[in-house]
């Protein structure tokens, strides 16, 4: 039965070969959005006037803060996720990392990233219409196939890798990638999406935030910054950790950092991001598997492979792989 999830997979999710990158589009930040309702971000889609332009079909999924929805424009009845988020009891931290999600948005326009088409703000909520992607998140693909063959990891790791490589050359650590955080459409297309806790390097030390995003995907330099020199790290780095979690948890089946069963609280987090010196490679995995993982999993920032590195490492540049079982 897990043969034939698997091989159904392998058919479904169509990887992304990524053509070469397309040059950056800085169009947006020398126009910054007026502050009214209504912030149009991609100028050249006209549809979406209204938010009653949209109309509900399906809860897609919820994260914090949030629910995100299948919607359907009633003129055109193209299809797009509609994410609202709630401004309960007038929360700033929320309304700063909305915010934040929506100026990065802005700026971004990569085939590896969703798409985000017109953001609404209101008093009680702020709602941006992205792209549909249809087959949900891979944490949804991990949910249902536990694990993925290789040859479908380094797909997604690649066009994780072309999604950091456009981000970071725009100063974007997107500080939060992890599996329900890479979206899957139609096409088996993945990209990244979720700004919520992204920023904008300006320098170093200045725009360090250590406990912003998802614990279990952090770098050591986030968790403990003293014993990692996080104040000197300049965030890329921790991006390139996340995936390297991201790419051993799809091989392993679970969080891999920590034993099945194990709670994942913060005293264990910390012992197993931080000091465990050991890291657990499933059997199966291929030579190109392990060092392309451990080359991600330095527990030293300043060491990691970077973006540039690992978009060359045989891992994500290979034709077929036959190895997995
Ligand atoms: N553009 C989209 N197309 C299809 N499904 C989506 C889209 N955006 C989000 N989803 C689904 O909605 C879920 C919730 O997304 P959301 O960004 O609100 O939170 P999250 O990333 O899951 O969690 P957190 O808020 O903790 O980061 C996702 O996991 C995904 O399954």
């Amino acid at each position: 039965m897990t043969l034939v999830r698997k091989r159904r997979l392998q058919q479904a999710l169509k990887l992304c070969l990524p053509p070469s990158l397309p040059p950056l589009d800085f169009r947006h930040e020398t126009h910054p959005p007026p502050s009214a309702s209504l912030s149009a971000i991609s100028p050249e889609y006209h549809g979406i006037e209204d938010l009653s332009d949209l109309e509900k079909l399906a809860v897609l999924g919820r994260g914090n803060g949030g629910t995100v929805y299948k919607v359907r424009h009633t003129r055109t009845t193209s299809i797009f996720a509609l994410k609202v988020l709630r401004f309960y009891h007038n929360t700033t931290n929320i309304r700063q990392h909305a915010a934040r999600e929506a100026e990065i948005f802005k700026r971004v326009d990569s085939p590896y990233i969703v798409r985000c088409y017109a953001v609404f703000d209101s008093e009680d909520d702020l709602c941006f219409v992205m792209e549909h992607m249809e087959r949900g998140s891979l944490h949804d693909v991990l949910f249902v196939n536990k694990i993925l063959p290789e040859d479908v990891i380094s797909g997604v790791a690649l066009c994780v890798l072309h999604g950091l490589k456009y981000l970071h050359r725009m100063q974007i650590v997107h500080g939060d990638i992890k599996p329900s955080n890479l979206l899957i459409n139609s096409k088996g297309d993945v990209k990244i999406a979720d700004f919520g806790v992204s920023r904008v390097v300006v320098g170093k030390r200045d725009a360090y935030e250590a406990f912003m995003g998802t614990c279990a995907y952090m770098s050591p330099e986030r968790f403990d910054p003293e014993g990692w020199d996080g104040y000197n790290a300049d965030g890329f780095a921790g991006d390139v950790w996340s995936l390297g979690v991201v790419v051993l948890e799809c091989l392993v089946g679970h969080y891999p950092l920590i034993g099945v069963g194990e709670k994942p609280d913060w005293a264990t987090l910390v012992c197993a991001i931080c000091f465990q010196e050991r890291l657990e490679m499933p059997e199966n995995a291929s030579p190109d598997f392990r060092s392309f993982v451990s080359k991600c999993l330095v527990k030293d920032w300043s060491k990691r492979g970077t973006v540039d590195e690992l978009i060359d490492h045989p891992f994500v540049n290979r034709t077929y792989l036959g190895s997995h079982q």
